[in-house]
């Protein structure tokens, strides 16, 4: 697990460790990583370009100037305020022979000090211009310029990092925006931290959570999914669905529906009734996919809701729960509810989702004391407690039709696994993402190609 702490509690970290360590030595530390990571991507070559704020964020690139300098490197400085640039930083720059220019001249990369934990809004003009002229691979101070350090949004002009060198601990922006690779120094801020504000969780950790079957398990043992979904009009929905969750784990999958026959020639291992009320026990209820939303699809969820087991609302039975806000009394409050919008279906329940992707699903969260799951390239769950699971695509591939409904059926069959729902759906996305990875390698993936790398995707994440 990756722990991301906001700017706030950043601060108030770096305030107490400041306070016991000499003047400077925490920016000289920051500054010596940034100029190692240079000479590495620098490979040899021998000309950097800094571009230099008003505040500390410029202070580092000076002083990593500096040491660039000591290494042999010509380095050129443009200053964006230069009455406000850090005097110190400055001064050492310029004695080791930095020269400090109006606009870069060719160059072999570009270190971005422009802005950092104190940026608000996009690149201001002038620091866009030069960002704009740039043909030179970035290394980003902190992070990124013109990008939000706590909620990674982007609404103009701003940085693209090649690699991005950030001190003291990972900020919301590593993991919510594009900040190329990201390398961490460390500060001594650890013992300040306290715990983190959002958590990403790496393969090893979805690994360690998958669900086994033990010697003693059978296939009622491991827990039972029902999926609810499909129609007539979309029974590949109930397919794409059940199949997940087929492949998910090793208990048993019940599907209740319209599209029964559908699915019992897809999934022969897969039990087959037509209604709801006829399925028989299930541990997890999957229901929305495909569903509609018409009188009896309310049923099915009226009904799904009140079974007293967790449940995974996708699609339809959103809409539904959006439109039909009496729908919400058939739930037994004591059970799990793991809704699973994208950005339109969670308008339709609480209105935009706005910039700052994490506060929107903590709203949904804290509203319907229920996880949320905020699908997009960058994924958001809440759980109704706070904690806040983040998990970034490195691709876009998995934004096709059938994806989400492959996504819910995963999160059923883990929910009915017993898995905590939190890390149950962070589990779903993350795996999700990686089956899409390696179905896609580099090309269009249809989600039921997505479905069929599922198996590779649980392998390469589980214990050799
Ligand atoms: N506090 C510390 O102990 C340490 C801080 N460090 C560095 O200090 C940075 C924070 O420094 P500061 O708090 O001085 O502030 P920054 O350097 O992040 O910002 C300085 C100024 O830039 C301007 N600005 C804000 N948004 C802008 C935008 N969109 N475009 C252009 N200019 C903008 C504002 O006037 C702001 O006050 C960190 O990101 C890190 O790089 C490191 O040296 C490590 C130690
Ligand atoms: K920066």
């Amino acid at each position: 697990m990756r722990g991301l702490w906001t700017t706030a509690r950043v601060r108030s970290a770096e305030e107490r460790v400041l306070a016991v360590t000499p003047p400077g030595a925490l920016m000289r530390r920051a500054a010596f990583g940034v100029a190692s990571v240079a000479l590495e991507l620098l490979g040899g070559r021998r000309r950097v370009g800094l571009l230099v704020g008003a505040g500390n964020n410029g202070g580092d690139a000076l002083w990593a100037g500096h040491h660039l300098r000591r290494r042999g490197v010509a380095v050129f400085a443009v200053l964006l305020a230069p009455e406000r640039a850090h005097p110190e930083g400055l001064a050492a720059f310029r004695r080791a022979g930095g020269r400090v220019v109006a606009e870069l001249p060719p160059v072999d990369l570009v270190v971005d000090g422009i802005v950092g934990l104190s940026a608000r809004g996009p690149l201001r003009p002038d620091a866009a211009e030069h960002v704009a002229r740039l043909d030179a691979p970035v290394l980003a101070v902190d992070l990124p310029s013109g990008v939000d350090p706590d909620t990674g949004a982007v609404d103009g002009p701003h940085v693209r990092a090649h690699t991005t060198v950030t001190f003291g601990c990972l900020k919301p922006v590593h993991a919510l925006a594009d900040c190329g690779d990201v390398r961490l120094v460390d500060l001594g801020l650890g013992p300040e931290l306290g715990g983190p504000d959002l958590v990403e969780l790496e393969l090893d950790d979805v690994g360690a959570a998958w669900p086994v079957p033990g010697p003693e398990d059978d296939k009622y043992t491991q827990g039972v999914t029902g999926v609810a979904a499909g129609s007539a009009t979309y029974p590949g929905a109930a397919v794409l669905s059940t199949g997940a969750a087929v492949l998910a784990t090793s208990g048993m999958v019940r599907y209740a529906g319209a599209a029964a026959d559908h699915v019992r020639a897809r999934w022969p291992e897969a039990v087959c009734t037509g209604s709801t009320t006829d399925a028989g026990r299930v541990q997890s209820w999957v229901v929305g996919p495909g569903l509609g939303t018409g009188l009896s699809a309310e049923a099915v969820l009226r009904g799904v809701l009140e079974a007293g087991v967790p449940v995974c609302a996708d699609a339809d039975a959103i809409t539904m729960l959006a439109n039909n806000p009496d729908l919400w009394d058939a739930r037994d409050p004591g059970t799990p509810l793991v809704l699973t919008p994208h950005d339109r279906e969670y308008e339709r329940l609480l209105g935009p989702v706005g910039p700052d992707r994490v506060a929107a699903a903590r709203r949904a969260a804290d509203r319907f004391d229920a996880v949320v799951l905020l699908k997009g390239h960058t994924t958001v769950i809440a759980g109704p407690d706070g904690r806040t699971l983040v998990n970034r695509a490195r691709s876009s591939w998995a934004a096709t039709a059938g994806s989400g409904d492959v996504l819910s059926g995963v999160l059923g069959a883990l929910l009915a696994a017993g898995l905590d729902p939190v890390l149950a759906a962070g589990c779903a996305a993350r795996a999700h993402v990686l089956a899409a990875e390696l179905a896609a390698d580099g090309a269009p993936v249809p989600a039921s190609v997505l479905l069929a790398a599922l198996p590779d995707a649980i392998r390469a994440v589980r214990p050799l």
